[in-house]
Order: structure tokens, then C-alpha cells, then sequence
């Protein structure tokens, strides 16, 4: 197998929407019985996908809303975004469409790997935000999407795998480095 690559994954989104629940269901197989605000976690994992080891750093930050100021740490050196909102928050999406512009304009480009998530997909009766809507969402951002449930385990290893590819493509798609001078 060829050496390991890293990767460096930013997990964000509205308070409480799951992404702690969602990480650590990922990392360590069970769901968190308590509620607990993250502030940050940084986990890691080796992640065997199609043939290839990533020795992966997963970020778990703190929640944010439409008016959280996005920290320089997580647009510098992150390969990709995993921005979780929940089925049944629409102001959660709200605040991922947010929080998606400012991770944009803060990297001045918009080929950035990123996966919408829909959290809480087990929520049938609560669920306020259509796989529809959503989906077409991620067309517009040209980006993965994926509806899982950190709670029930289900579809959350879809989420890293969706990350990796992406970041996969956007390295394959990247130009080459021209050497020589601008003229400015
Ligand atoms: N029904 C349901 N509840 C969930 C799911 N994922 C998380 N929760 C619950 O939602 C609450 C918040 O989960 P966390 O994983 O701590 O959310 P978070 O986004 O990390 O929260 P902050 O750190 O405050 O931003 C907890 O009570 C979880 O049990 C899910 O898939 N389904």
C-alpha cells in the first residue's frame, strides 16, 4: 500500500446540530450519552479508502451562528469541510449557508472540498428540511451531500468518505505550478 496521506478535516456548523455525535461515532464507534458544547477536539484516525491509508485529523470546533467569526486556524491548512446541519433546524442550514460565504471569501476561491451533511436524519416527524432542498443546495456549491444520524449510526462513514473524495478531486484538478515571473 502507498504511504499514508494527510489529511486535515474541519468538522463545523449551528450549535448542537451533531457534530460531535457524528465525529466521535466515526472515530471511536459509539454515540456521546451526554450533551456536551464542544469547544474544540481534534481526533485522528487512519482511514483505509479505495486502496489508500489517510492518517486523518478531524476537527470537532465549537458551534457557530450566522455571526461567529470564522478563526484563521481553520481556513489555513484545512484539506476539506464537513458542515453539518440538522433536518429539523432550518436556522441550522441558514447558518451553514453563512458560514459556507465566509469560508469562501476567507480562502478567495470557491474549489474548496466540502460535504453537506444533514444531521438527525432519524427525526422523521421534526424533519423540516427536504433531501430536496438540500441537495440542490450542494449542486449549486458544486459539493457532496450526504444525510446521516450520529444517534443511529447510520450512513456516518458515507460523511468521511464524501470528504476524502472531494479532497481527492480537488487535488487531481488542481493546475500544475507554472514556475517563472508575474509581471504585477
Ligand atoms: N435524534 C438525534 N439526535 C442527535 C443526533 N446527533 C446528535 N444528536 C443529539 O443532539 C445533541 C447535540 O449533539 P452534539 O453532537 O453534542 O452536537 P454538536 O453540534 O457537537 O454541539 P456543539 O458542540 O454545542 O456545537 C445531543 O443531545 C445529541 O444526542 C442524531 O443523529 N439524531
Amino acid at each position: 500500500m502507498p504511504p499514508p496521506k494527510q489529511r486535515k478535516i474541519c468538522v463545523m456548523g449551528f450549535r448542537a446540530v451533531g457534530k460531535s455525535t457524528i465525529t466521535i461515532q466515526f472515530v471511536e464507534n459509539h454515540s456521546p450519552d451526554t450533551y456536551n458544547p464542544t469547544i474544540e477536539n481534534t481526533y485522528k484516525k487512519i482511514i483505509k479508502h479505495q486502496g489508500q491509508e489517510y492518517a486523518t485529523e478531524i476537527i470537532d470546533t465549537a458551534g457557530q451562528d450566522e455571526y461567529s467569526i470564522l478563526n484563521n486556524k481553520y481556513s489555513i491548512g484545512i484539506h476539506g469541510y464537513i458542515l453539518v446541519y440538522s433536518v429539523a433546524s432550518r436556522s441550522s442550514l441558514e447558518t451553514i449557508k453563512a458560514l459556507n460565504d465566509k469560508i469562501l471569501n476567507s480562502l478567495g476561491t470557491e474549489k474548496i472540498p466540502r460535504v453537506l451533511v444533514g444531521n438527525k436524519s432519524d427525526l422523521v416527524n421534526e424533519r423540516v428540511i427536504s433531501k430536496e432542498e438540500a441537495q440542490s443546495l450542494a449542486n449549486e456549491w458544486d459539493c457532496a451531500f450526504v444525510e446521516c444520524s450520529g444517534k443511529n449510526n447510520e450512513n456516518v462513514e458515507e460523511v468521511f468518505k464524501q470528504i476524502l473524495n472531494e479532497v481527492g478531486k480537488s487535488q487531481q484538478t488542481e493546475p500544475p505550478q507554472k514556475e517563472g515571473c508575474i509581471l504585477m
